[in-house]
């Protein structure tokens, strides 16, 4: 097993047009294929970033069309490949989750998360969103394994809730994955600060494929696709429009930390009452 990993995120400008979506996404993961990547992460909502008005008409089960497109491009690169997240049906009518799969190279399915908190707020004139009128919360923390290093799946808004950051932690995770169509009016003051802030006091690679730019329901997404280390530090950011951004993760530097500065060691949870978390 080796201690790198060479990851790429796909920032991308989802809008209702699936097939469209599906073409950007294709283009980008060859992209990062070919610069090197061995892991290629899409965005929260990758084929379809539209009206609630039209979320049935593009929900899909899983296995369904876009698992099976993304498969055939995990084995055509031979990459790990994280499908952002896409519309889940449900066995409830009008009700979908919000899911993010992850493929090997074989094109299997390893993992699968469901969105656990979902996005509702109201930010009076600004922001407002109600993501549980369509979408339904999972229930489950889930980690896989990437090349013989546990990963941990979340979806945006998650990353606002540390309790599963540590849990993930907690179960081994050396990086957290989090597809995201964070809000431009939230991400200029929140996105850098709390992916950073999740990396140091987890101390694990945090890495974040974004959305960027304008949508069709009236929102504008933050963008800035990024990866921060297990010191907080930001190694790879991208810039202000759709495309890759590859880098190096370096698992010998993520014990490194862990060994100088053992925080988590140093845990107290018999103190923490009923916040302790004792995976
Ligand atoms: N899609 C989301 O979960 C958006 C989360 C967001 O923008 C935030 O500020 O949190």
């Amino acid at each position: 097993m080796s201690d790198l990993l060479r990851i790429g995120l796909v920032q991308m400008n989802s809008r209702s047009d699936k097939s469209e979506n599906l073409a950007v996404a294709e283009r980008l993961i060859e992209e990062a294929a070919r610069q090197g990547a061995e892991l290629v992460a899409l965005p929260e909502y990758v084929n379809f970033l539209g009206p609630r008005e039209l979320h049935e008409a593009n929900a899909e089960p899983i296995p369904g069309p876009t698992t099976e497109r993304f498969a055939a491009l995990a084995r055509r690169y031979g990459i790990y490949l994280l499908g952002g997240s896409i519309l889940e049906r449900s066995a409830i009518p009008g009700k979908y989750y919000n899911t993010s799969v992850l493929f090997a190279p074989d094109g299997e399915i390893i993992a699968s998360y469901r969105k656990i908190h979902l996005f509702d707020v109201d930010l009076t004139g600004n922001v407002t969103s109600n993501e549980s009128a369509t979408i339904l919360p999972g229930d489950r923390v889930v980690t896989a394994e990437v090349a013989g290093h546990v990963v941990g799946l979340t979806i945006c808004y998650d990353l606002r809730f540390p309790e599963l950051y540590r849990l993930l932690a907690l179960d081994g995770a050396e990086l957290i994955l989090v597809p995201a169509a964070f809000t431009l009016y939230t991400g200029k003051d929140h996105w850098h600060t709390l992916l950073r802030a999740r990396a140091i006091e987890n101390q694990c690679y945090v890495a974040a494929p974004a959305q960027i730019g304008p949508h069709d329901p009236g929102q504008q997404c933050y963008g800035h696709s990024l990866v921060a280390d297990p010191w907080g530090t930001v190694i790879a950011e991208a810039i202000n429009r759709v495309g890759v951004v590859v880098t190096t993760l370096d698992f010998a530097y993520l014990r490194e930390v862990r060994a100088q500065l053992p925080s988590l060691a140093n845990r107290r949870p018999e103190t923490y009452g009923s916040l302790a978390l004792t995976r």
